[in-house]
This record gives structure tokens, C-alpha cells and sequence, in this order.
């Protein structure tokens, strides 16, 4: 296994770029050895493009790749040892099971007795010893899945195992029993492991850290607590949680920020400037009050074990996830934001800094 690092990697898939044509801007950074990445973010956004510039099968515009501290950036796909796991499952119909698994290792000219005790363990892990006899062909897709995330899985000896949305072809009730699956497989394993998906719980069930990209930039990487409860960017914060955190309109005046007119109290000190402010606070964090920001009620929700009520202050959309008694629609309510969860953003980008207390 090894730490990949990602040196001022820029990548624009036409001839001399504008800023706005690069596909991947500029990223800076290191994949430790032995971690459980997510790469997060919408379609678009140029995660294909940064996996495909890790495993070879594209040229980087500028900046380079090392494997640990070789510079791997001019190596073929073949060179660089990589596992992959598609969204498709890549497997051999008329091979058993045993033999789609052994596969990668007898390739390798690994010998017998190492290849069947690496193939037994990842079977046990995966949960499907009992079918290492049975063709492949004979298998459910969720099977197969399981059987191509083996074929990754099973070398020792690779720099990094990458998954490409490799739940898609899952059936929903499947997902997250082989999403807990693959957690468990990287404790036992501690392989570098890079999962691509676009989906928020695929990634914070996955993932020790979180990277999380938007129009080519990684615009915050975390824990997936961190992504939660101090999104760095507006896009963050929006992107994960549901429904996503509240970006609201504010105006910056007095050395405070206020919405609809009135002052907002913010997690802590403004630190730095910019232009379009804008106020961040998580539906979690709002709650109804007896006085406070005037709202009024466009839709209640009960989601069981809480109740999400959307509401319009000003133009402005408000959501404010709550326990108890619902209002009802058109009732005018008042909002209260928990103060060290009210951020300022500024052009999209944290602007304060939590208050420490003494
Ligand atoms: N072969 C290509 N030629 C030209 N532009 C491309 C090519 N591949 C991707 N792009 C562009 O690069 C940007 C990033 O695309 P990329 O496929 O890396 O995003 P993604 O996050 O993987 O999206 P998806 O989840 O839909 O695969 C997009 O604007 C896309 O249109």
C-alpha cells in the first residue's frame, strides 16, 4: 500500500485552457497510507477525471503523482498497481467464483497455496464461501458486485484500491448492507482505499475523511462529523445533510451580519472579507421561539423521528428541523439560530471563526 500524493494537479481536456476550462483547477493533496478516502461531489465536478489521472489512464495537463516517493505521473495503467472496481461488475461468467477471485493473483504468478489461502480469507469476509463452486454466471447482480469488489480486494501487494460507484447496480435494500460490508473489509484489510460516488451516505458510511469537490476544486476535506458540523464552503454545507444546511441573504453592516433586517448573532468573529455574505445554519440548528426572525409555515413534514417544517422569511426559504408540536401551514412562527452553529460565508467560503471559550 502507499500514500499517494497529488502535486498541483491540473487537467483541462481542451487545448489551451482558460481558467474556467480546466476540468480538475488546482489540487494539492496527500491520500494517506492506509486510509478509507470518499471523493464526493456532483456529476460533473471531475471525480472521473481525478481517478483516472491516479490509475494512468489519463495524462495530467500539469502536476505530478507519486506513489510514496516515486514519481509514477509518465507510468501506464499496467505500471502502477492499482486495484479497480467499477460500477459495473467486472467478472468471468464461465469461471467459478474460486476462480474469478484467484484470478488476479494466478496473473501475477502468485503459487497455489498462497493464492487459496488469500482467496478462502477474502470469501470469509465477503460471506460467500459457500459459493466459491458456483459459476459465475449463476449469480445475482448484488453477487457479482461482491465477487468484482474480491477481485480488488484479494492482491496484497497493490499501491491502492480505487471503487468507481461501485453500488449502482445494487438494488436499494442491498446498499447498505454491502456499504457496512466495505467498512468492515478496510478495518480488516487497511488497504488505501478511494471510493467515488456522488451520494452523501455512500461516502460518510464509507469514508474516514471526505473529499469533496464542486466545479473541479476540493472545496473541503474531513471527517464526516467536520462536514457536518463546520462545512467550509456554502456548497458543503448544502451538499450534505438533509435537507442541507440553510444558505441565507445577509448584509454586512455595523461589523454585523443581518438577515431580513435584523441582526443575526454569529458563531464568532469575522475573519475574513469578500463580497456576496451569506448566513449558514443547518435546519438542525433552527428552532421555533416565542419572538425572534418572523416565519411563516409552507410545509410540515413529520419524518418520523423528528419533523422538518419549511417555512419563508422574507423571500427567503427557511427549514428548521424540530421535535414536538408541529405549526400548522400558514401559521407565522418565529426562528431562533443556535448561535454557535450560525456561520458567516463569504463568496461561498467560511468567514468566522468559532468563539473559544476561557
Ligand atoms: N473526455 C472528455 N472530453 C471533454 N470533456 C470531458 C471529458 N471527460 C469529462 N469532461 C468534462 O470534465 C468535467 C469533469 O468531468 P468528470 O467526468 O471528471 O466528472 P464526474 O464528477 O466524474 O462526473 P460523473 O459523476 O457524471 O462521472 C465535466 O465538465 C465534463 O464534461
Amino acid at each position: 500500500m502507499a500514500k499517494i500524493t497529488l502535486s498541483k494537479l491540473r487537467h483541462s481536456y481542451v487545448p489551451d485552457p482558460q481558467p474556467d476550462d480546466y476540468a480538475l483547477k488546482e489540487i494539492d493533496h496527500v491520500w494517506d497510507d492506509g486510509g478509507a478516502y470518499a471523493l464526493l461531489g456532483p456529476s460533473g465536478c471531475g471525480k472521473s477525471t481525478l481517478l483516472n489521472i491516479i490509475s494512468g489512464l489519463l495524462q495530467p495537463s500539469e502536476g505530478r503523482i507519486l506513489f510514496d516517493e516515486t514519481d509514477v505521473t509518465d507510468l501506464p495503467p499496467a505500471k502502477r498497481n492499482i486495484a479497480q472496481v467499477f460500477q459495473f461488475p467486472v467478472i468471468y461468467d464461465t469461471m467459478s467464483v474460486y476462480d474469478n477471485l484467484a484470478f488476479p493473483l494466478r496473473n501475477r504468478g502468485r503459487p497455489e497455496d498462497v493464492v487459496k489461502a488469500r482467496v478462502t480469507a477474502i470469501a470469509e469476509m465477503l460471506e460467500v464461501t459457500s459459493m466459491l463452486k458456483t459459476r459465475a454466471a449463476h449469480l445475482t447482480p448484488d453477487n457479482k458486485q461482491k465477487i468484482s469488489m474480491g477481485r480488488g480486494l484479494v492482491r496484497e501487494d497493490v499501491n491502492v484500491v480505487m471503487f468507481d460507484e461501485p453500488l449502482t447496480v445494487i438494488d436499494p435494500h442491498l446498499k447498505w448492507k454491502l456499504r457496512s460490508k466495505l467498512k468492515e473489509l478496510h478495518q480488516r484489510v487497511r488497504a488505501t482505499m478511494i471510493y467515488v460516488t456522488h451520494d452523501q451516505t455512500e461516502a460518510l458510511t464509507f469514508a474516514d475523511q471526505v473529499v469533496v469537490m464542486d466545479l473541479g476544486v476540493i472545496v473541503q476535506i474531513g471527517t464526516p462529523v467536520d462536514l457536518f458540523e463546520r462545512p467550509a464552503h456554502t456548497f458543503v454545507g448544502h451538499f450534505i445533510g438533509s435537507p442541507g444546511m440553510n444558505v441565507l441573504p445577509a448584509e454586512l453592516r455595523d461589523g454585523g451580519a443581518f438577515f431580513v433586517g435584523r441582526p443575526v448573532p454569529l458563531e464568532g468573529r469575522i475573519v475574513k472579507t469578500g463580497t456576496l455574505a451569506q448566513i449558514g445554519v443547518r435546519p438542525e440548528y433552527v428552532s421555533l421561539a416565542d419572538q425572534g426572525l418572523e416565519a411563516v409555515v409552507t410545509k410540515v413534514a413529520d419524518l418520523g423521528r423528528h419533523i422538518l417544517v419549511e417555512t419563508r422569511a422574507g423571500d427567503t426559504k427557511v427549514a428548521a428541523i424540530i421535535q414536538g408540536d408541529a405549526p400548522a401551514k400558514g401559521e407565522t412562527v418565529h426562528l431562533d439560530f443556535r448561535r454557535d452553529q450560525t456561520r458567516l460565508y463569504l463568496d461561498g467560503w467560511l468567514a468566522t471563526e468559532a468563539e473559544t471559550r476561557e
